[in-house]
């Protein structure tokens, strides 16, 4: 008998949409014939963290030297993903989505991941906007402000990015277990849009994150491979950029682009995992604990280091290299806004200095002034031609290079703020909020939680001398979970779900072992 999905809710007429019979097939033959391997590669990442955890530092893989020696190109770009540089992202709700297509900016990236809270209802609604998308007919109307919504004549190019592969989708079971979330983002965009797509004379997009290794790329190939020969169509049909924003990936970045050289177009610098990861693979390491979030930032030599050697990566491949985001969002107060925009500027400018493509923003507001760097401030569509002498050096030391700077308790008591602000937030649904002027989505939230764990573990002490333990952050919990019920007022800190937040945070931050992800306790407690 052949496999079946089976579904743990009844699907409603817009699920029904979207989990028709053909896509539940193809959704099928991807969770049977791709899982067991997925399996494997999350296995290999608990072993490779073994080794991290008893004093190995990542580095430059001897087995593949000829990969990144030998001369190779990715094949070649299609022309509508040569011109990428501006991107806004965002999650996949409705009015998101068109005021995002709407934007002055290249393309879009629609969000399944880090600014997305995978609620069944927010996943299934999110395919269903981005078909709609595709299809070009899409409007809204606000029943709050009474606003009506549709999108532009020539609207930003979508590319939609999956959920990482470590998440589960506990909603769909094959043979009673849960498939992969990647999978079913992957399998639902696919089926729904390839065919729009093609008729419009793209291709079908997407942002692959969280990879830690080259064999995961090689996965994702294979899924594309089998994809394409099933629905009958050419070769590098489907095209992905691919996230380097784990520690143990940027040593690998030559081999990813290799394994994916029929379908990938660019790699990207997602600087906030990439600092989580930083945190999270290097652990065990006392030596390289980082210092208060705020001035972790990519003129640091490790991470300035990353961005250039990506760009070196991709345009000796004839890949784009992507920029990442800038977590700043506008304000409402016009000299505050003029600070925001003066520090986006300097943050878009280093980017486009080390010879990036393109570039993230995370808000419409910032449009215009990072237009006049990526768009005004570079010659042509890309950079592709930029390969700059002086970075031809970056090494492992370079890459793993300790960060200096303080930590404070004014770090420490933000840190958990933010955090406890941001669990309730995605417990509530929302997958990125604006907190402390700040966009704050899964990446972000995942430096403050583990970056207070890792002083713990290591019994660092604050610049005042306070060394950081589990009673200290126990009760500097306890005094700002009181300040953010008094920010956000008694009837809100009741209604939306602040007390679990809070215990997730306690739980997950006085672990002995640190917790890989909070979305993953997080997401056995979302509805
Ligand atoms: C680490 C990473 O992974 S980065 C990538 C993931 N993160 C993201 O994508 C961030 C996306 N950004 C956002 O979600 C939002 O900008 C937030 C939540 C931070 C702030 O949103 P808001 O509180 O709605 O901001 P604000 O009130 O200033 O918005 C003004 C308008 O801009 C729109 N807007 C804001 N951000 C976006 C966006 N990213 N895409 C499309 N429209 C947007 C709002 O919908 C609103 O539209 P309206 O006037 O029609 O109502
Ligand atoms: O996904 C982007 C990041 O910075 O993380
Ligand atoms: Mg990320």
């Amino acid at each position: 008998m052949t496999k079946q999905l089976v579904f743990t809710n009844t699907l409603d007429s817009a699920a029904q949409s979207v989990f028709t019979d053909q896509a539940v097939d193809f959704l099928c033959d991807l969770v049977e014939q791709f899982r067991p391997r997925l399996f494997e590669l999350l296995q290999q990442r608990r072993q490779r963290q073994a080794l991290f955890d008893d004093g190995e530092l990542p580095n430059f893989d001897a087995a593949t030297k000829n990969i990144r020696q030998q001369q190779w190109r990715i094949a070649e770009l299609p022309k509508d993903l040569t011109k990428r540089r501006l991107e806004i992202t965002g999650p996949v709700d409705r009015k998101m989505v068109i005021n995002a297509l709407n934007a002055n900016v290249d393309c879009y990236m629609a969000d399944f991941e880090d600014s997305q809270s995978p609620t069944w209802d927010g996943l299934v609604n999110g395919q269903i906007n981005l078909r709609d998308a595709n299809l070009g007919n899409m409007s809204y109307d606000d029943p709050s402000s009474g606003k009506h919504y549709s999108v532009k004549d020539d609207p930003a190019l979508l590319i939609a990015r999956v959920r990482g592969l470590h998440l589960p989708e506990k909603h769909v079971l094959l043979d009673d277990q849960p498939i992969p979330g990647a999978l079913m983002d992957f399998a639902l965009y696919f089926f729904h849009n390839y065919q729009q797509r093609l008729k419009q004379g793209s291709g079908v997009y997407f942002y692959l994150p969280k990879l830690e290794h080259s064999d995961e790329a090689k996965w994702w190939a294979d899924v594309f491979h089998y994809t394409e020969q099933r629905f009958q169509l050419k070769t590098s049909t489907i095209r992905a950029t691919v996230l380097i924003e784990t520690l143990p990936a940027v040593f690998q970045m030559h081999e990813i682009l290799y394994q994916l050289r029929d379908h990938i177009a660019a790699l990207n610098c997602g600087r906030w995992d990439y600092i989580f990861s930083y945190i999270k693979t290097l652990k065990e390491h006392p030596d390289r604990v980082l210092p208060d979030r705020q001035v972790v930032g990519m003129d640091k030599p490790f991470l300035n280091a990353y961005s250039r050697l990506l760009v070196k990566t991709c345009h000796q491949r004839g890949a784009l290299a992507m920029g990442g985001m800038a977590a700043f969002i506008p304000s409402k107060d016009a000299d505050e806004n003029e600070k925001i925009l003066a520090k986006v500027h300097a943050d878009k400018t280093l980017e486009r200095d080390n010879g990036h493509d393109g570039t993230w923003i995370a808000h419409p507001g910032l449009a215009d002034t990072v237009r006049g760097i990526f768009v005004d401030g570079i010659d042509g569509d890309n950079q592709l031609q930029v390969l700059r002498e002086q970075d031809t050096d970056i090494d492992q030391q370079l890459l793993l290079q300790p960060c200096d700077g303080e930590r404070t308790e004014q770090g420490m008591r933000t840190n958990i703020r933010v955090s406890l602000q941001y669990i309730a937030a995605w417990l509530d649904g929302k997958g990125c909020v604006p907190i402390y002027g700040l966009m704050e989505d899964a990446a972000t939230a995942e430096i403050s939680r583990t970056s207070i764990w890792q002083w713990i573990r290591h019994g660092k002490t604050l610049a005042d001398g306070t060394q950081v333990t589990k009673q200290l952050f126990r009760d500097f919990l306890q005094q700002e979970a009181d300040v953010v019920r008094n920010e956000v007022g008694d009837k809100r800190w009741q209604s939306e779900p602040f007390e679990k937040a809070k215990k997730l945070l306690e739980e997950i931050t006085t672990a002995d072992q640190l917790v890989d992800f909070l979305t993953l306790p997080g997401y056995q407690k979302l509805a």
